[in-house]
């Protein structure tokens, strides 16, 4: 009982390193990623993004309240108007247009992951959901600050992936992560031990998942 967000990532402290501090992510602070790896991370993304955009479609039809609803209502506007913005500014820049992103087929990792998420929405409750979808919010935020504390990172213009780490460190993407973790503490503080590890497996799945994510993007794999 007690229990706060962090012992999530303490009870997968392994799986959540090796998502934070994966050697996509090391590149890209680098600047050293291939053109290809983050192509094929950002077209799939894309994907990802409208599977998640569904994802807290459905945190608002399992919400109670109107507090509830507003963050919902916030992770999506986040996606829709900030994330799916960049994505669509780096595509057009390197060449990727509208119409092959809408027809692109779907990675097995991003299948994977996004449809573990929904599924673990659509069967269980709103806490369910926002614990899968944890590891997406919070973890990219805590990836843009881990990132620009590294004396590797290079920020500015010397970096071509610069304005990926400025969207996930700007105070709107780090506020909402940060609401999320106030929500999170406040639900698992009531909590009691075999509920809390049932959320604590959920959770390590969808940061094992993430963690694939990077490994699709740098691998290339489809
Ligand atoms: C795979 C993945 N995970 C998380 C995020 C941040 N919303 C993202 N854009 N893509």
């Amino acid at each position: 009982m007690g229990y706060r967000f962090n012992d999530l990532v303490d009870a997968c402290h392994d799986e959540w390193t090796a998502y934070i501090e994966h050697d996509f992510v090391t590149q890209l602070g680098r600047g050293s990623l291939s053109q290809d790896s983050f192509r094929h991370y950002l077209k799939q993304d894309y994907l990802f993004l409208i599977q998640f955009s569904r994802a807290y479609a459905l945190a608002a039809y399992k919400s109670h309240s109107l507090d509830e609803l507003r963050s919902a209502f916030e992770g999506l506007k986040i996606i829709l108007d900030t994330e799916m913005q960049l994505h669509l500014d780096y595509c057009a820049e390197w060449g990727i247009t509208q119409h092959q992103l809408e027809n692109l087929p779907e990675a097995r990792a991003t299948l994977a992951y996004t449809r573990y998420v929904l599924d673990a929405g659509a069967r269980g409750d709103l806490l369910d959901l926002r614990v899968a979808l944890a590891p997406c919010m919070i973890g990219y935020a805590d990836i843009a600050l881990w990132l620009n504390e590294q004396d590797f990172t290079q920020r500015g213009n010397a970096n071509p992936f610069d304005a990926w780490i400025a969207m996930y460190l700007s105070e709107e993407f780090q506020q909402a992560a940060h609401h999320e973790r106030v929500w999170l503490d406040e639900q698992l503080r009531q909590l009691p031990d075999a509920h809390f590890q049932r959320l604590a497996l959920l959770f390590r799945d969808a940061t094992r998942l993430e963690r694939d994510f990077w490994q699709m993007g740098l691998d290339l794999s489809d």
